[in-house]
């Protein structure tokens, strides 16, 4: 029986209720490196990344990420998105480093966008949304965890901007993140020395809101959210639109530079030798 031909049946209607049946329809066709879990009563959906095996984000991962994001704004029963890993040893290991290694112009400039959109849509986004980070969270998984509104993380990982310890430079946007969660003294330490921090000393300087226990994570995040959903939306979301409205503007009004600006910057012969070192010497961690 296919899943169209499962959902008129009247039984699991009548058992489930409409709701129900339409978070599961919107549940299945998802991607399946982008796992969703809405819960019909609560508003709340889950997202798990699931893209082995450390989340690192390509053109199609992020294009699935940017088409969940659409699809839970666009649902009128959503109100609070929780942002986590199915990894629970890795949040999210940044941009796909390969995407940007001896790299096709066309697709480079494509992965670029699709990262400028899934910033906005995560930063701007009208649910309150809280990451989750159950795991090591570098570069590009930072930045997606400094979009959220919240942030709660288990013990004993590393997050930060490591850009830098790789040759590249993190681009405007990633830094407004961070500044906007950190202010601008720790972000120029953090940003300029690359620094990957354990989750302790990002708690100190406030990177993350809360420390945790791997076991507990995703109810903490759950309960977090429930106090955040007990504010009207519309005074929520004009109150983050406030604040976050000036750096999305910012980037809307320079993305096309942006985008050659890191087109030239990572086709540089110097930044794909750095590159290929880092890529050399991942590798021969990961085999250790
Ligand atoms: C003008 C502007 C210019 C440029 C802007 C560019 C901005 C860039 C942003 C980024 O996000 S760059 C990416 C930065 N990310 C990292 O530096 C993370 C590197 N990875 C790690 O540190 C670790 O892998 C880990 C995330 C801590 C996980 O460690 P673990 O021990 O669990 O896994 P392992 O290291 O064995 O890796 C498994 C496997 O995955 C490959 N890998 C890891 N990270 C990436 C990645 N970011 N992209 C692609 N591939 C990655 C690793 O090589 C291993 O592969 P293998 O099994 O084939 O050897």
């Amino acid at each position: 029986m296919s899943l169209k031909q499962l959902f008129r049946q009247p039984m699991l209607r009548a058992m489930l209720g409409r709701q129900h049946i339409q978070a599961l329809r919107s549940m299945t066709t998802q991607s399946d490196k982008v796992l969703v879990d809405l819960d019909p009563k609560t508003g709340v959906a889950v997202v798990q990344m699931n893209r082995p095996p450390v989340n690192s984000l390509n053109l199609e991962f992020l294009s699935d990420i940017n088409n969940t994001l659409d699809k839970l704004h666009n649902d009128k029963s959503c109100r609070g998105l929780i942002l986590t890993s199915s990894n629970n040893k890795v949040f999210c290991a940044g941009l796909d480093i390969m995407e940007m290694y001896q790299p096709q112009t066309d697709r480079l400039t494509e992965f670029w966008k699709t990262l400028q959109n899934v910033w906005m849509n995560l930063y701007g986004s009208r649910l309150a949304t809280i990451a989750a980070i159950n795991g090591h969270s570098p570069a590009g998984g930072c930045l997606l965890a400094t979009c959220c509104d919240y942030r709660i993380m288990v013990q004993n990982f590393t997050i930060g901007l490591n850009e830098t310890q790789l040759g590249i430079i993190p681009p405007f946007w990633f830094v407004d993140s961070m500044e906007g969660v950190v202010g601008y003294r720790q972000t120029e330490l953090a940003c300029q020395k690359g620094l990957m921090m354990t989750t302790d000393q990002a708690s100190k300087i406030g990177l993350v809101d809360e420390v945790v226990t791997p076991e507990v994570v995703l109810q903490k995040a759950q309960n977090e959210m429930v106090s955040w959903l007990k504010i009207p939306d519309y005074a929520r979301q004009l109150t983050k639109s406030q604040m976050k409205m000036p750096n999305i503007n910012k980037l809307r009004a320079r993305r096309d530079e942006d985008v050659q600006h890191f087109v030239n910057f990572i086709t540089k012969d110097s930044v794909q030798q750095a590159l290929g070192f880092y890529i050399e010497n991942l590798k021969k961690k990961a085999k250790k």
